[in-house]
């Protein structure tokens, strides 16, 4: 069964932040994910990690008061500094994994400028990570949850993939966004496994746990096993009640 984390922006938030590392640890988990670590220094994340003994899989790019700016001309500068950023944030946490947030595409702007603002913005922050040992990674999310945000299908992610190179970036293949999108979600995985290098899930329509909703999660799960997948899937979800009285399916389906 696939390795599962945390995402301690969604998981645990009945305490503080920095608080969810340690129920985390405790309630079995070995990683963690989470959008923003910026609010905190590096160096107090760092210690909750190591006094935990937990891994830190993935965090965003600085989310700009939005869903990201990649695909936004104006905001070249501001997206530059963010990618420093985090690309600091990674080294102090060990982190190597980042996903670069796309951005909604401005109303006044026409979808060829923002591709293309998108395709220069990925393929520099590509050139500042792989020096770094940082992977980036891009995330198609859907158009009910975030509208007008640029990146909408799991085909698109993937062909910006292929065109900067799979060893410098990848796809964040979020189940519950592509479910909600487009469906036919193990056929796309099979698909595009070779690009994939990160994955959350969520069940939908709700986006609370996995068994909650509309997917067949033991055959997703199985396939995703089947197909080869070595990296860690995000447990992306909006508890039904509260996060632990949740996890019970977790045991169900962990290696
Ligand atoms: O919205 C999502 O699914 C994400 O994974 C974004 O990174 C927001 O954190
Ligand atoms: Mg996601």
């Amino acid at each position: 069964m696939p390795k599962f984390c945390a995402n301690l922006k969604w998981l645990f938030t009945e305490l503080p932040f920095l608080d969810r590392f340690d129920a985390a640890a405790r309630a079995g988990f070995q990683a963690v994910e989470y959008a923003s670590p910026y609010e905190f220094s590096a160096a107090e994340i760092r210690g909750r990690l190591r006094a935990c003994g937990l891994r830190q899989v993935l965090f965003n790019t600085p989310a700009g008061g939005g869903s990201g700016m990649a695909c936004v001309p104006a905001r070249r500068d501001e997206f530059r500094d963010g990618v420093r950023k985090a690309l600091d944030y990674a080294a102090d946490l060990d982190c190597g994994l980042v996903h670069l947030m796309a951005g909604i595409v401005p109303s006044d702007l026409s979808r060829d400028t923002a591709a293309a603002a998108y395709a220069a913005n990925v393929a520099w922050a590509a050139d500042q990570a792989e020096p770094a040992g940082v992977r980036l990674v891009l995330e198609p999310i859907n158009q009910r949850d975030v509208p007008g945000f640029f990146l909408r299908t799991q085909e698109e992610g993937a062909a910006v993939v292929e065109a900067i190179g799979r060893e410098r970036i990848g796809l964040q293949f979020d189940i519950y966004h592509c479910q909600v999108a487009q469906g036919d979600v193990t056929r796309r995985l099979e698909a595009l496994m070779p690009a994939i290098a990160h994955m959350q899930v969520a069940d939908v329509p709700g986006r609370n746990e996995p068994g909650t909703g509309e997917i067949a999660w033991d055959y997703v799960f199985r396939r995703i096993d089947e197909l080869g997948y070595a990296g860690w899937v995000g447990c992306e979800y909006r508890p039904a009640t509260e996060t632990s009285a949740g996890l019970g399916w977790l045991k169900r389906f962990s290696a």
